[in-house]
């Protein structure tokens, strides 16, 4: 079941994020449904060249593609539909401009004003017919896609890269400087393609504009692209430690579990908060919560994960190599120790952030390697409540700090830097502005959970 590592490709699509696969699943059929590419599929390599599939005597087509390269994959409904205005209004939520940044400062005004500063995809004038022009538009998209990623590291010194992080989201946290920086708020798929925040658009459709009914549409997409992968998963991967799926409260902490139950009882807040450390007045806490053993399971079984070479859709908009848990089969798990073990906390620390409220989660890791991503820029999290708990290896650096809570301007000079301990977790605002320093030796794998209230809409990514 194993492949090795240098068998993954990875596929690019626009604006509906990427995909790493092992080349052994890269049929034309799977890539289809994986990217939902209704009426056709067209693959392009990094010189703008279309890559087509060969008959294979299975039956499958196959592409004469090479590891560790990046292909992109195009929709040929979306060459059709798009437009420059369209992918315009895409990304509008995800960053916070310089100018209406310093303008809310200086004003003390609440209302933050989102601008876009997304790379624009022009695709209106393609034609299907004309496979010359295909290329040459995919070529040109591709370069102003690097371009665009190393004017951003070139600003940011963070690396991310891969268009989604934005070249106005200066990280000067290793300054400690005293001057104000501007965060990004850092999203999953559906900032990735423009249709963030969409738990909070009410569902007025026949009000809606044409352009709000294509970022729903593009939300369809993506949802049924996860259930793809989901269902991948589901039907091929065979687990490691197939116990820890289940949840069980065996797996945490003693002092923990007591706790919550020792509060049932009296309900009196300081039982339940004994486990917790408050770590500043800006409400960061620190606590332990998964028993060793089971973080070392976990950990193998992200590896096991990770050399399947099964879909790895990106964790986040600013994390190349972490995995989603909920789509490796983990999202039971993570909704029991949401609703019985976490909200307990969130509820009586955070009531004011949705803190009682939370109907849903977003569980995934970010990974950090010395030879490959190292830190992770300064933003703010798509969540109600964060839960970051560092799970290991062996590292050193890679420090997490914190800049203030976005939404109170009076913290905004706040430089707290908490050390990552593996074991420990930290529960902050989601909008608590932070970023993680960079490793200097080994690696880092952090479980994190984006905890949100969705006023009930199950379809959230
Ligand atoms: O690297 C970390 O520990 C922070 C991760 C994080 O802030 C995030 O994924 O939102
Ligand atoms: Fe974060």
């Amino acid at each position: 079941m194993t492949s090795a590592v240098e068998d993954v490709v990875l596929f690019a699509s626009l604006g509906y994020g990427e995909l790493r696969l092992a080349k052994k699943y890269a049929t034309r059929d799977r890539l289809e449904r994986l990217f939902q590419t209704q009426g056709g599929l067209i693959m392009v390599d990094s010189n703008g060249e279309e890559v087509f599939p060969k008959d294979s005597e299975a039956g499958d087509q196959y592409y004469d593609i090479d590891s560790n390269k990046t292909y992109t994959i195009v929709s040929e409904v979306d060459l059709l539909s798009d437009t420059e205005d369209d992918q315009d209004e895409i990304g509008d939520d995800n960053v916070i401009s310089e100018e209406d940044y310093l303008e809310e400062d200086d004003e003390d005004d609440e209302s933050v004003e989102l601008v876009d500063d997304e790379t624009t995809t022009n695709l209106d004038s393609l034609s299907i017919d004309d496979s010359v022009q295909l290329e040459q538009q995919v070529e040109q998209q591709q370069q102003q896609q690097v371009e665009q990623q190393e004017q951003h590291q070139h600003t940011t010194q963070c690396g991310h890269g891969h268009g989604h992080s934005h070249a106005h989201a200066h990280d000067n946290a290793h300054a400690h400087a005293q001057t104000e920086v501007i965060p990004t708020i850092v999203g999953n798929e559906s900032q990735a393609a423009g249709v963030g925040h969409h738990h909070n658009h009410d569902d007025a459709c026949s009000d809606c504009s044409y352009k709000q009914r294509q970022a729903m549409d593009a939300h369809q997409k993506l949802l049924r692209m996860r259930e793809e992968r989901i269902n991948m998963i589901k039907e091929l991967y065979q687990p490691l430690h197939k116990e820890i799926f289940k949840f069980s409260e065996d797996f945490l902490c003693d002092n923990l579990v007591n706790a919550i139950k020792q509060y049932k009882i009296t309900n009196n807040p300081d039982d339940l908060l004994k486990p917790l450390t408050k770590l500043t007045d800006t409400r960061i806490y620190s606590l332990q919560i998964f028993k060793t053993d089971f973080c070392q399971k976990l950990l193998e079984e992200i590896d096991q994960f990770k050399n399947s070479g099964l879909p790895t859709a990106r964790p986040n908009s600013m994390n190349n190599y972490g995995v989603i848990l909920d789509e490796m089969g983990f999202t039971g798990f993570f909704t029991e120790l949401r609703e019985n073990y976490l909200k307990p906390f969130t509820s009586v620390l955070y009531a004011d952030y949705n803190g009682a409220q939370l109907d849903s989660h977003h569980a995934f890791v970010v990974q950090y390697k010395i030879d490959k991503e190292k830190e992770l820029g300064f933003h703010y999290d798509e969540s109600d409540v964060t839960l970051n708990l560092c799970l290991g290896k062996q590292f050193t650096g890679g420090s997490l700090y914190f800049r203030g809570i976005l939404d109170k301007p009076e913290t905004h000079q706040e430089y707290f830097e908490v050390k990552h301990t593996p074991g420990t977790a930290l529960l902050h605002i989601g909008v608590h502005r932070h970023g993680a320093l960079g490793i200097t030796s080994g690696e880092r794998t952090n479980l994190i959970m984006w905890l949100r209230n969705t006023g009930g809409k199950s379809d959230v990514l």
